[in-house]
């Protein structure tokens, strides 16, 4: 059994199991032990001396514990926080129990059939493709009138220039129905829809792989978990299937009366900035076919968003961070009873524990998984949010794009199935070993030589761990003339939002922010990511590089490494040689292991460094 699925199992079925053993212990915990017959007044007297001294101890250790957490908190890093307020999706429990034995029972019998490459994503090298799908017209199971047909066009492709696309493009699809569908290897390879008449990719040539081979399953209205590096379109392999299911159904009757919205596709981002950015790309997408769409985000007057939703007639699409969406959930100014198609976006973010809570909620509030579509994309997927993933999903179709199924391999090279993190491989990436106390004046020195002669206005992105750290950084840089400007938690909203635009626009050319900006953001023409702390995960630290090199452009990446990051060498070492990139012999002194993240009910394990990884370039027409 996988470490996914065992985690699936204790996120869900073990839930009522751990509340049954907690009221036990409870119990005996609780239970009134002076009521002994056989106990003396003399040794009830003693017993009720010990019980207060152990009750004052507890006490002492528990404000103690309360401060040292208070203090630690004070000097938090920075990443994006958010407000939760836990509920589980709502499933009557024999209904749920029913369905898990089912699943268990499906698990156990795909899990026969994929023997060979484990629980990960298959390449589709040898499977050959279906020129009939078996989705071919069938409803969706949301209800979305679309149906997807492979076309002529695509059927006259020949398989081998199919098996030819996914082998170069290294897409790995793992469907646990069997369906193949063919990738999309160009635009005309879509069915025709009043959407795609309109020219939605005049400006792009080719799909990217992750569209490619993500739209045929997600357009037949299955379930996606889209694994595709940073900068590869993903936003557009979600919009798409979503604008085209919304636009072929009508849209459900509310009584007039009615002022709660009532959205049917839901997008959750981590930040406000990435919200806004994905609402403005969905937003031009669907409104070439007369749908609307609305950003909910936090640090914004709620007002101005509730009489969005209204001018918008409630709007079609939402696109919000997940504290604000719960705020107007709990309101009753939104309701997602109506919602088709839900999408994580930056989905191993939104399922790890600062969010995990909220998108529970969030999903529980949608119809249930059998009667929606959820898609989840992202670079990074941790082992440690699969199997929560997959609770939301059903039978979701794996599409992974990239060289990651080798690790752990036997001596034969086979991998054994596991997806690995990779950074972009268009991303060259240094790391400099330094001394901690030298690090800003390093970082001067590395600003004032990228921005040299013609490059004087190259944009150039430094990141920093904490709101402290970046306020000092921006300020010891503004100091010495350099135009820079900042984002990150401490600022108002409205001034977040100037320094983004001032940035894209080029009025500044250096952006001093904290993880807040590390995921998703696409900012032109970033020419360097410069890391003067290390993130809190490797997984960070790839989003991070991931904001230069975008849409098959190249990009730098500099790292400023000291002996207070040695924890994560072993990670940063195995990012660096999959992507071939030089590994400085002081980052090896560091150690080459590799710590995986602790999970409450695994722990932390360990395991060493593939060094026979080798990146792959993945081109974009
Ligand atoms: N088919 C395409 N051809 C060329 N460029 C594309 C294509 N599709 C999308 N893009 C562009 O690629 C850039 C990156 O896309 P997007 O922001 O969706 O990346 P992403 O995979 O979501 O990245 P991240 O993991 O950082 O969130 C955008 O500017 C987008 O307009």
């Amino acid at each position: 059994m996988s470490v996914g699925k065992k985690h699936a199992r204790s996120e869900g079925e073990d839930q009522s199991v751990r509340t049954a053993k907690k009221a036990k212990t409870d119990d005996i915990a609780d239970a009134p032990t002076d009521s002994d017959p056989s106990m003396t007044a003399e040794k009830k007297k003693k017993k009720d001396k010990k019980d207060k001294k152990d009750k004052k101890e507890k006490k002492e250790k528990k404000d103690k514990k309360d401060k040292k957490e208070k203090k630690a908190k004070a000097e938090e890093p920075e990443v994006e926080q958010a407000e939760s307020s836990p509920e589980v999706e709502s499933e009557p429990k024999a209904e749920k129990k029913e369905k898990k034995e089912k699943k268990d029972k499906k698990d156990k019998k795909d899990k026969k059939k994929n023997s060979k490459s484990s629980d990960e994503s298959t390449p589709t090298e040898s499977a050959p493709t279906e020129s009939a799908p078996a989705t071919n017209g069938a409803p969706h199971r949301n209800g979305a009138a679309y149906s997807y047909q492979q076309t002529k066009a695509l059927d006259a492709v020949s398989e081998d220039e199919v098996q030819e696309f996914l082998k170069k493009q290294e897409i790995a699809i793992n469907d646990p129905s069997g369906t193949k569908l063919r990738p999309v290897l160009q635009f005309s390879h879509l069915p025709a829809s009043t959407l795609l008449s309109k020219g939605p990719f005049a400006s792009f040539t080719a799909p990217t792989p992750i569209q490619a081979a993500s739209w045929p399953f997600a357009l037949s209205g299955r379930d996606v978990i889209g694994i595709a590096e940073t900068g590869s379109g993903k936003t557009m392999a979600f919009s798409l299937p979503c604008v085209e299911s919304l636009a072929s159904s009508p849209k459900p009757k509310h009584s007039k009366g009615d002022r709660t919205a009532y959205p049917r596709a839901v997008v959750v981002s981590p930040t406000r900035e990435l919200a806004m950015q994905t609402h403005s790309a969905m937003s031009s997408l669907a409104s070439l076919v007369g749908l609307s769409a609305v950003c909910l985000y936090g640090g914004a007057p709620k007002d101005d968003q509730r009489a969005l939703l209204r001018r918008n007639n409630g709007a079609d699409i939402i696109v919000a961070t997940p504290g604000r969406l719960k705020d107007f959930l709990s309101e009753g100014c939104v309701s997602l009873s109506d919602v088709m198609f839900a999408v994580l976006d930056e989905a191993d973010r939104m399922l790890d524990k600062g969010f995990e809570e909220d998108i529970k909620l969030i999903l529980g509030d949608c119809p249930p998984r059998e009667k929606r579509q959820t898609l989840m994309f992202t670079a990074t997927w941790p082992t440690s949010v699969r199997g929560l993933a997959e609770g939301f999903m059903v039978d979701p179709v794996k599409v992974t794009i990239g060289n990651r199924t080798r690790a752990g391999g036997d001596e034969n090279g086979e991998g054994n199935g596991t997806v690995e993190l990779q950074a972009n491989s268009r991303i060259e990436q240094k790391v400099e070993v330094v001394d901690p106390r030298g690090k800003e004046q390093r970082l001067l020195e590395l600003l004032r030589d990228a921005q040299k002669g013609s490059a004087k206005n190259d944009r150039i992105l430094v990141f920093c761990l904490y709101k402290k750290e970046a306020v000092r950084v921006e300020q010891f840089l503004e100091r010495r003339g350099i135009r820079v400007a900042s984002i990150h938690g401490d600022l108002r909203q409205d001034q977040r939002t100037r320094s983004l635009e001032a940035f894209k626009a080029g009025t500044t050319t250096v952006l001093v922010a904290t993880d807040v900006a590390a995921r998703g953001l696409d900012i032109p023409e970033v020419k360097l990511v410069i890391n003067v702390t290390f993130p809190l995960t490797i997984e960070d630290y790839v989003h991070r590089i991931g904001r230069t090199g975008r849409a098959g452009k190249t990009g730098k990446a500099i790292t400023l490494f000291t002996e207070h990051d040695k924890a994560h060498s072993g990670s940063l070492v195995n990012i660096l040689r999959a992507a071939n990139q030089p590994v400085p012999e002081e980052l090896l002194k560091f150690g080459t292991t590799v710590k995986k993240k602790a999970h409450d009910s695994y722990g932390a394990f360990f395991k060493d460094v593939d060094l026979s990884k080798k990146g792959t370039k993945i081109t974009f027409d």
